[in-house]
């Protein structure tokens, strides 16, 4: 299974074509309002804390491995979906030969994930900012007044990381599409391996904060819009649904940003 692709599965993998870095840039913005609309409901749930040990064999981890075997038969991580799996193996990489090149413009599976590093921002980040939001009354009645919901929560976590993983991971196209519209200014830098100027040259300052500024606005949105809609919560909830949303977006950010310099260096493998 991880010893490479083989040869017949390398000739069914399909020959795609990234978008424009403006058509991807709608991609990544469409995904804002599923992760900020699953983080507020999310956040209208009391957090049960051992459920999140920083560990593999933590609850949410297993939670989430159960969830993915069924995902991986119905295509989920399938090549060329952008959705890479928490808890198993991952799709193995392209090469390049010259019965199959890659030119610029194609997309290039390479051999990273960054899924680790998001459940570790999640569960030692955002779930103490989750469980700080004191929820009286979650959303879940339970006629014994219990206020935990753990399958509750850990479905909304499952779903929150798949989106944002998705997002990350669309690092990978947004790479490719940097590296089509400026080989010749990427090349270089592969061959040499030189991490840091990548970054510098895919960073783009006022993009990153145009992002930080939407997600800001549409967690204000959709947080007021669940008191608006009659959700019993603290009244300081829609300020630490901003809170939390700005704090994931930077991290996705960051995270897209590793992706993105790991693409590349793989690029021309
Ligand atoms: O839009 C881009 O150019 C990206 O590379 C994506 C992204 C992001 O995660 O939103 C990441 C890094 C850039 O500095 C700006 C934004």
């Amino acid at each position: 299974h991880s010893l490479g692709p083989r040869n017949d599965e390398i000739a069914a993998r399909p020959d795609l074509t990234v978008p424009t870095l403006t058509t991807v840039r709608g991609i990544l913005s469409n995904l804002e309002a599923p992760i900020i609309s699953t983080l507020v409901q999310r956040s209208a749930l009391t957090t049960n804390p051992s459920l999140y040990q920083p560990s593999e064999s933590s609850p949410l981890l297993h939670y989430i491995h159960t969830q993915e075997l069924e995902a991986q038969k119905l295509h989920r991580f399938d090549y060329g979906r952008l959705e890479y799996p928490f808890t198993l193996p991952l799709i193995s990489p392209d090469h390049a030969s010259r019965a199959n090149p890659f030119p610029p413009g194609r997309f290039h599976q390479d051999t990273f994930s960054r899924n680790a590093n998001l459940t570790a921002f999640y569960t030692t980040t955002l779930v103490p900012l989750l469980a700080s939001i004191t929820t009286s009354t979650p959303f879940f009645y339970h006629l014994s007044n219990s206020t935990q919901n753990d399958v509750a929560a850990l479905t909304l976590d499952a779903q929150l990381l798949a989106l944002m993983s998705h997002r990350a991971h669309i690092g990978k196209i947004v790479a490719e599409s940097k590296f089509a519209a400026n080989v010749s200014g990427y090349t270089p830098l592969i061959y040499r391996r030189d991490a840091s100027a990548i970054r510098t040259l895919l960073t783009n300052v006022t993009q990153e904060e145009s992002v930080l500024t939407k997600a800001q606005a549409a967690s204000r949105a959709l947080a007021s819009a669940w008191v608006s809609a009659g959700a019993l919560v603290p009244s300081s909830f829609v300020a630490s649904v901003q809170g939390a949303a700005v704090k994931v977006f930077r991290e996705l950010i960051d995270i897209t940003t590793q992706i993105e310099v790991e693409y590349l260096l793989q690029r021309l493998d």
